[in-house]
């Protein structure tokens, strides 16, 4: 059995064989730090369980109520130690599997286009490969078990998609912490909720459109479009795919088989899509097509290249051509979907958009609602960690009632103006008071202003620059003028005399003013004439 390392099932292998790294006897291994922060350890039945290291629980937060540099210590100490996962070299191994089936692990590696890939041969002995099938369910299903409810999220690496190095997993948002129209979030859970439904694919299939659905969640920066789609991902417990078209790797190519090699049930996250400089055909092509856009090179058959040779028909084939795979949900995000070309957002290939806005009043009250509930620490059974709250809490009578909260929630939002802040620049304001919800309150006026300032001293700053830009351009121009002049021998400024416009520059250059006739033409036309009038003369002469 050959398991290729692009494919999920080289990591779920490689991930069992470096838990159970003693079944194979080498001394020569291959190690490598173990990011995702999982460690393997052994119960008090002698399982190997799955251990998260950076996840605190909650004895490291009891400790940490009672002495944080005593919990830091030891926080730091565990961070550095973080375990190796050791796999055999390249090259043949065996080992016994359940004690009795002998497997050969052989792992070579090759170089296809400068990228390296690797393969391993898993043979048994006899005709019947269903241990090696048993083995590698086992792995997949230990892989599994590791993950729990956390979100796995991929990003693309090489020629496939590979799992975040850095965070293997995320622990979900949960959505009611992301501040948005109720009815819209709502609207949004309930149809991915009914695309997921099996009956829902039946539907599909039964009238052959194809099973895919897409989102466009538009709005500007900061306004929880990346966190809303981290949110659906832990909802639905679905994996994220994530790319970003302005990745230089990404070629058309890489892009289509990105697409085609989702697994169904899975969530692409394609972000800033307007900022990919995507090419679209020559300005004032046909429909479908952005005349807005930025001027690009046309190719030979009528197609522009963007900045990065990314075209637009690449993306549309690789969402919806033939391999494009079914079942997945795509989610894009922009901070300008009037800068989107037509074809790309067009009923079909986008099935619903979500606008983010800036704070309103009832979005401030959430979030000062979400920041100062204490619900989660009333649940804490430690008594050490309710005991570090209410220290924290000390210096301000803190909400004691849902209603309170409210009352405080109300007088918050009403200081806060609607549509000019993001929620990401409120959450920065509020992460400076944690646990005082007066101060939150108190101080708003002033961070307003303070705000506004900075955004006024911003622009500024921004029209003076381009001021500057332009009288450089300006200037350079003329230099240019001025050199391309005195390179020119031949002209007069080159010698440095005046130059008076000549008769021929006079001339009208409008190609649709009729052309005036020339001299020589004007002169053959009235010899023309005098011709004809001798010879009338010359019959009625005759005549007479
Ligand atoms: N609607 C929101 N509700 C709750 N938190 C939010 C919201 N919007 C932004 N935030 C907070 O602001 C930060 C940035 O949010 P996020 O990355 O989701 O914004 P974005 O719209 O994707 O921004 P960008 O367009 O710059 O990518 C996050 O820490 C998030 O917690």
């Amino acid at each position: 059995m050959e398991v290729r390392s692009d494919g999920d099932a080289y990591q779920c292998l490689m991930d069992w064989i470096g838990v159970h790294k003693d079944l194979i006897r080498t001394t020569s291994f291959v190690a490598t730090i173990n990011y995702s922060g999982r460690v393997m350890d052994i119960n008090p039945y002698g399982d190997t369980v799955s251990v998260n290291n950076q996840e605190d629980t909650e004895e490291d937060l009891t400790v940490a109520a009672k002495d944080f540099d005593n919990y830091w210590d030891e926080r730091i100490h565990r961070d550095k130690a973080r375990p190796f996962a050791y796999t055999p070299q390249e090259g043949l191994n065996y080992f016994w599997y359940k004690n009795r089936h002998l497997i050969t692990f052989n792992r070579t590696s090759n170089y296809v286009s400068g990228e390296k890939t690797e393969t391993v041969l898993l043979t048994c002995l006899g005709r019947d490969p269903s241990i090696l099938k048993a083995l590698l369910l086992e792995a997949q299903k230990s892989y599994i078990d590791q993950a729990g409810q956390e979100i796995l999220i991929y990003r693309n690496g090489g020629r496939f998609w590979r799992e975040f190095e850095a965070k293997a997993t995320r622990i979900a948002r949960p959505l009611s912490t992301v501040v948005l129209d109720e009815a819209q979030k709502q609207n949004l859970i309930t149809d991915i909720r009914d695309y997921l439904h099996p009956l829902t694919k039946k539907w599909y299939q039964g009238r052959g459109i194809p099973y895919r659905r897409s989102y466009l969640l538009s709005g500007p920066p900061g306004t929880g479009k990346t966190s809303l789609c981290l949110a659906i991902a832990g909802e639905f417990i679905l994996p994220v795919y994530v790319t970003s078209l302005q990745d230089p790797s990404v070629t058309e190519m890489k892009l289509s088989n990105m697409f085609a090699e989702l697994p169904p049930r899975s969530l692409m996250l394609l972000e800033d899509i307007d900022a990919a400089g995507l090419s679209t055909k020559a300005r004032g092509g046909p429909p479908g097509t952005n005349p807005n856009g930025p001027p690009n090179n046309e190719n030979p058959f009528g197609e522009t290249s963007g900045p990065r040779g990314l075209s637009l028909s690449a993306l549309l084939n690789a969402i919806d051509g033939i391999i494009s795979v079914e079942g997945r949900i795509l989610i894009m995000t922009t901070n300008h979907v009037e800068q989107l070309d037509p074809a790309l957002i067009r009923p079909g290939r986008i099935d619903h958009i979500v606008h983010f806005q800036l704070i309103t009043t009832d979005m401030a009250e959430q979030m000062f609602r979400s920041f100062y509930d204490t619900q989660e620490i009333e649940m804490s059974k430690s008594q050490p960690i309710k005991d570090y709250v209410k220290r924290k809490l000390s210096s301000y009578d803190y909400p004691s009632s849902e209603q309170e909260l409210e009352r405080l929630a109300v007088s918050f939002a009403a200081k806060v103006p609607p549509g000019e802040f993001s929620p990401a620049q409120l959450q920065g304001y509020l992460l400076t008071h944690k646990y005082r919800p007066d101060k939150a309150i108190r101080n708003v006026n002033a961070w307003v202003k303070f705000e506004r300032d900075e955004k006024a001293k911003k622009e500024q700053e921004k029209l003076r620059l381009e001021q500057q830009q332009k009288e450089q351009i300006q200037q350079q121009n003329q230099q240019n003028q001025k050199q391309e002049g005195s390179h020119d021998p031949s002209s007069p400024q080159a010698s440095g005399e005046t130059v008076l416009p000549s008769v021929e520059d006079k001339k009208p250059t409008d190609q649709t003013t009729t052309p005036r006739r020339s001299t020589r033409s004007r002169s053959k036309s009235v010899k023309a004439k005098s011709v004809r009038a001798k010879s009338v003369r010359a019959k009625s002469r005759k005549r007479a």
